[in-house]
């Protein structure tokens, strides 16, 4: 279907689409980039084969016996190449103060100028591959779609697991033209940033050294160059569903969150949604699966990463996970602490991105069960169980599809979401933020979100478990000024009945004992949290009042069978005023960065959090 040939003109799939602009921006793009042929994707099964086929061909992708993974490959990247890249992330908005304090910015016309010069012949020697996708779903009010051009053929296979993509996208867009409606997409260009010349043989996993991922907001634009790492080359998922999609959310009255949704359902059979924002590789996708340990609970799986979220006719916040994969963290990841994440990717058709590699063609990890006696790291080098380094990188990840997941509930497929009945923050902390916190009101809970903190992790480059602040899990994803998108977060409270949106609850699974360990077992004992959330949202829970919010009073959290003793729990769930007083100052420090754009309402909700303390 794809022919590489070494003319002026690159040789085209036929001509799939009549769309007048799709047609008009790939040909645009084609000109700057030089590509030696262009792939249309249909996502069909023919495609997914020729595909990996190449990437097998290329070095890139390991087929794993399919015995123990059907139809999955391994891959490894540069080891340059293994996560988000922060520092090279911009907000290119016309007017710098709309990237606001937290973003990287750079006027886009000067970074459209820099970018043209990096992209110009940047795909030389390679395909370029157009895929045509939605973020939610296709028969949505106003589907969301976006068409990426890319470079990678990992990025294409590791796209159609992550978002509904390919003919089926492209018809609907037609169609809606059709109508006389004016569809809109979200043009994404992705680059490797490593053309071929002539001759020239290619390397497992082609990137540069120079890498921007940029979102320009007010055109609803998105360049990446120079990685192939999910969160920098994926692009419905980060650069659109939460950058792009976050602006769009303030302009439309919604909520574009780095956050998972779950059902709940009790013995009694009363069902309730829940929504999560932890940082990255701070457990959503382990929540989002969670195995209770109560018994006669059920949690099912809706998201595992992002949700977007209206207020319905009913005055009822509901979400949808837009996306159509999971791409999670692997190490840690088992049958213990997620076994329907196990269940999930043994059925196969998954991209396992620097992990091990076992000699009997499986993948393996830091925290798996059964380690091998013998296995090739990411970095290509023998390993085994005696080794000093580690067979895995920190940040390794599967891509596997959410349809596989057993525990999927069925409203997933539902354009219209859940109601969701509460929404938890939560971080890394060692000290300080105790194990569940309930807020007074939308404001305070809105003050706990703002002021979010967490211990830095491998999912982006740079050092790791550094504290500071990730608003709403956010940092790294608002697309715009974070003092208006917590303004945002203040106005959906006052424009809307604060009575029927989610209470909200701070958690923390990750608070230590005096020699290090964890206070709280977390994983399927979680559900032991949001047991008491759920009463405490039906007024059944009892609760203690202190300076920070509500915590479970003594005796209120079913705690039958669990392994930790009273005093560990009271310690997880204690409040130390003195370790909160030496938060104040570096929340005043924080708030300070926004200056005049920060909502009043916050510094109110610090004062009384100081003289609570103080009381
Ligand atoms: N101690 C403890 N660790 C946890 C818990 N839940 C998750 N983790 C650890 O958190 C890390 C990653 O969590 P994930 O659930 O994959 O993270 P995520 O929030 O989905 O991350 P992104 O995909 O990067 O957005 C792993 O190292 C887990 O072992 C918990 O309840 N307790
Ligand atoms: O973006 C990625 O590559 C993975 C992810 O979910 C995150 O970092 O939060
Ligand atoms: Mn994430």
């Amino acid at each position: 279907m794809t022919a590489t040939i070494d003319t002026d003109t690159p040789q085209t799939t036929s001509q799939p689409t009549t769309h007048a602009g799709i047609l008009a921006w790939v040909t645009e793009v084609a000109e700057l980039t030089q590509p030696d042929a262009i792939h249309w994707c249909t996502g069909s099964d023919e495609e997914w084969a020729e595909l990996t086929a190449s990437l097998e061909a290329t070095g890139t992708f390991t087929r794993l016996n399919p015995d123990v993974m059907p139809n999955s490959f391994h891959a490894a990247s540069d080891p340059t190449d293994v996560a988000r890249v922060e520092d090279r992330t911009y907000i290119c908005s016309v007017d710098e103060r709309d990237s606001g304090p937290t973003n990287n910015w750079m006027d886009p016309a000067e970074m459209k100028d820099l970018m043209r010069g990096l992209y110009a012949g940047c795909m030389r020697g390679r395909t370029m591959y157009v895929i045509p996708f939605v973020m939610g779903h296709v028969e949505a009010e106003k589907p969301m779609f976006g068409i990426e051009v890319t470079d990678s053929a990992y990025v294409t296979v590791s796209m159609r697991v992550m978002a509904r993509m390919g003919t089926e996208v492209l018809s609907r867009i037609e169609e809606l033209e059709a109508a006389g409606e004016d569809p809109q997409w979200v043009p994404a260009l992705h680059s490797v940033g490593m053309p071929l010349e002539p001759g020239q043989a290619d390397v497992a996993w082609p990137c540069n050294d120079t890498k921007y991922i940029v979102q320009f907001p007010e055109e609803r634009m998105i360049w990446s160059f120079g990685s192939g790492y999910g969160g920098n080359a994926l692009l419905g998922k980060k650069c659109y569903a939460l950058r792009i999609a976050s602006v769009m959310a303030r302009d439309e009255g919604w909520l574009a969150e780095h956050m998972l949704i779950l059902k709940l359902t009790s013995p009694q059979g009363v069902t309730k949604y829940v929504a999560a924002a932890f940082p990255s590789a701070c457990g959503k996708t382990n929540l989002a699966m969670l195995k209770p340990t109560i018994p006669g609970w059920t949690v099912e799986a809706i998201g595992d990463d992002i949700a977007w979220m209206r207020v319905g006719e009913d005055g009822r916040l509901w979400a949808v996970n837009p996306e159509f994969g999971f791409f999670g963290v692997a190490p840690g990841t088992n049958e213990h602490t997620n076994p329907h994440a196990m269940e999930t990717i043994r059925k196969g058709n998954s991209v396992f991105t620097n992990v091990a590699l076992t000699e009997d063609g499986n993948v393996w990890w830091e925290g798996l069960e059964n380690p091998p006696a013998r296995a090739t790291s990411w970095k290509g080098e023998p390993w085994t169980p005696e080794s000093d380094e580690l067979s895995s990188h920190a940040n390794s990840r599967y891509c596997t599809p959410i349809k596989q997941c057993s525990i999927l509930a069925d409203e997933y497929d539902d354009p219209r979401g859940v109601p969701i009945d509460a929404i938890l923050f939560g971080g890394r902390r060692k000290t300080t933020i105790p194990l569940v916190t309930e807020a007074r009101d939308w404001n305070h809970g809105t003050f706990m979100g703002a002021t979010l903190s967490s211990e830095t992790t491998a999912a982006a480059v740079g050092a790791v478990g550094v504290v500071r602040r990730d608003p709403m899990a956010m940092l790294p994803f608002i697309g715009y000024n974070a003092g208006d998108y917590f303004g945002h977060w203040i106005g959906m409270g006052k424009d809307h009945d604060a009575a029927k949106l989610p209470k909200i609850f701070y958690v923390n699974w990750f608070r230590r004992d005096e020699d290090g360990g964890f206070l709280w077992p977390g994983f399927g004992e979680n559900s032991r949290v949001l047991k008491w959330v759920i009463e405490r949202i039906d007024g059944q829970a009892a609760a203690v009042e202190t300076p920070i919010g509500h915590v479970p009073a003594p005796g209120s959290m079913d705690i039958d069978g669990l392994d930790v003793t009273e005093e560990q729990l009271a310690q997880a769930l204690a409040v130390d005023p003195e370790e909160w007083k030496a938060e104040i100052p570096q929340i005043q420090e924080w708030f300070e960065k926004f200056g005049d754009d920060l909502p009043a309402v916050l510094w109110s909700e610090l004062d009384t959090l100081t003289a609570r303390l103080d009381a």
